[in-house]
């Protein structure tokens, strides 16, 4: 699914007025009654609704929703913010079929004309919307303050009132909404962990935006969704054997951290690899022999005690490496790490401690092989390329990042982000809090690396990987719940993302 910035999402809604074609005032209609049906299928049936508007098409929408409310019996407050201007067409047009009905208006020209908000009414925010230029300020922000103060619940229309569709709003004063219920697709906004607390639920509504104009627009960010994924994955041939699949290594572990190289491993395993060979220090020989019986496993020095020595010839067998996950802060991981992209140029998978060894030893950065995948959370990209002013900095020095070294780069979160070489961005879909805990970054490594040795591209196994990562965890997560999630779940219930494609 396309992520579109504001105009396009203007020159979608033109493009549908002109081809269906339909007048905008009814385009309007058909959102907002898409947003009347949301409330009604929501258990808001038979409750009072106050009704924020401006004087944008936002506010249209708005209006809309109240004269729906109105004429099933609701009882409706709708204030209406004054812009000092008469408003679009489709907002008077709205504004007098209003007058028709039950709802009460009334027009908000200074702080003294702000009512309380009745305790127990539903708020519905139309105060701004996608034509948002600006911060709010003086009377615009004075209601958005004076919403949030009201503990009232509030449902924003297609984007709460103060946030800009596709730039910061670091420092702005935004509606904070329970639910915001949004047109046909994701706005990047949704996406920046930085607007958590003002978007609530996000529920996309469809209004019936023409599908063709999607062949005309192409969109820098996507949405990595089901039939994305379902596309992606490849069948197993029927006459196949385990040397279809790949030799995938996992470098990890180290005395106190194996957990990470087993859950690494069997992961990949899990992701449909051929063959695997763990490579971990001597004190982690027994616990992955029988931790992990399906795979390979070598040490530094066999025999030995030794927590440092990860066994570092013949790494040009492989077909891809993991490295990272339960290395430990050792200053050997540098070299190791030099080590491993001298022997082997395929792209591999770099986490954790192998980016942290990155960070440390920044002339390693040249060295990884092109068209690697590297899978940092927050504080590790912040290590390796610096401190942004906001999550849109962050995703712009992703994106360049990733072109200027030929690199992926996985940036986990809640939508976890793949920066393209090619100036592309996928935001993925799956996942759920319940698997912010350790381990499921490794579990994620081993499952990119499983899918790069299936000789899957670097795209399509970082694609893939997240997104059924994120869907195991769902899985997961419906299953038990969410805070007794843990990493060893998203391996278990692999095989059942697998089959939910
Ligand atoms: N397909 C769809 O998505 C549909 C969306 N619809 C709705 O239309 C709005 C977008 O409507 P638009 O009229 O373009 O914009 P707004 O209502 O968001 O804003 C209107 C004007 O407000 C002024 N403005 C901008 N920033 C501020 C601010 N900080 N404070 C005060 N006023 C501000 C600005 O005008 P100026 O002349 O003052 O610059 C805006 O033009 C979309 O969000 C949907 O809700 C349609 O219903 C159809 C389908
Ligand atoms: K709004």
């Amino acid at each position: 699914m396309q992520i579109f910035a504001t105009e396009q999402i203007r020159a979608w809604d033109e493009y549908t007025i002109r081809h269906e074609p339909i007048a905008s005032v009814d385009l309007m209609e058909r959102a907002a009654t898409a947003c009347y049906d949301w409330l009604l299928q929501n258990n808001y049936k038979g409750k009072a609704f106050t009704i924020f508007c401006g004087k944008g098409n936002n506010g249209g929408d708005g209006l809309v929703i109240a004269r729906l409310l109105a004429q099933t019996n609701h009882a409706v407050t709708v204030n209406i913010l004054e812009f000092g201007h008469k408003g679009t067409v489709d907002f008077q047009i709205n504004l007098a079929r209003l007058h028709n009905t039950t709802a009460t208006i009334r027009f908000v020209s200074s702080e003294e004309t702000v009512h309380p908000i009745p305790t127990g009414d539903v708020v519905i925010d139309a105060l701004l919307g996608s034509g948002i230029n600006r911060p709010a300020d003086g009377l615009t922000a004075h209601l958005i303050q004076h919403i949030n103060n009201s503990n009232n619940e509030v449902i924003a229309i297609d984007i709460p009132s103060g946030l800009f569709v596709d730039h910061s709003s670091r420092g702005n004063i935004v509606i904070k909404a329970r639910y915001t219920l949004s047109f046909q697709c994701f706005k990047p906004a949704f996406l920046m962990p930085e607007n958590a607390a003002g978007i609530g639920d996000v529920h996309l509504l469809n209004i019936g935006l023409l599908p063709g104009f999607l062949a005309i627009q192409d969109s820098p960010f996507q949405l990595v969704d089901q039939q994305m994924a379902q596309q992606l994955l490849q069948p197993r041939k029927p006459f196949s054997h385990k040397g279809d699949y790949g030799h995938a290594a996992i470098i990890a572990g180290s005395y106190g951290m194996m957990g990470a190289a087993v859950l690494c491993a069997r992961a990949c395993l899990r992701s449909g690899v051929g063959k695997l060979t763990c490579h971990v220090p001597a004190v982690g020989y027994n616990i992955m022999q029988t931790s992990v019986p399906e795979g390979m496993c070598k040490t530094g020095s066999p025999g030995e005690n030794d927590n440092t020595g990860h066994a570092t010839q013949e790494m040009d067998k492989y077909d891809t490496i993991g490295i990272g996950p339960g290395l430990g802060p050792n200053p050997a991981n540098v070299s190791l790490l030099y080590s491993v992209f001298e022997q082997n140029r395929r792209p591999m998978v770099i986490d954790a401690d192998g980016l942290n060894a990155i960070a440390r030893e920044k002339a390693l950065l040249n060295k990884i092989p092109l068209g690697s995948i590297l899978t940092p959370h927050p504080k590790e990209f912040e290590r390796l390329f610096g401190k942004t002013a906001n999550d849109y900095d962050r995703i712009q020095l992703a994106l360049q990042t990733a072109t200027d070294n030929n690199l992926y780069i996985v940036l986990k979160g809640r939508y976890s982000f793949i920066a393209s070489p090619d100036g592309k961005g996928y935001f993925n879909s799956t996942g759920n809090p319940g698997m912010a805990s350790g381990g499921t970054g490794d579990v994620l490594t081993g499952m990119i690396t499983g899918l790069l040795a299936q000789q899957y591209s670097p795209l399509h196994a970082a694609i893939l990987g997240v997104f059924l990562h994120g869907r195991a965890g769902d899985l997961a997560a419906a299953y038990a719940s969410q805070p007794s999630l843990i990493a060893s779940d998203l391996v278990d219930f692999l095989g059942q993302a697998y089959q939910s494609l």
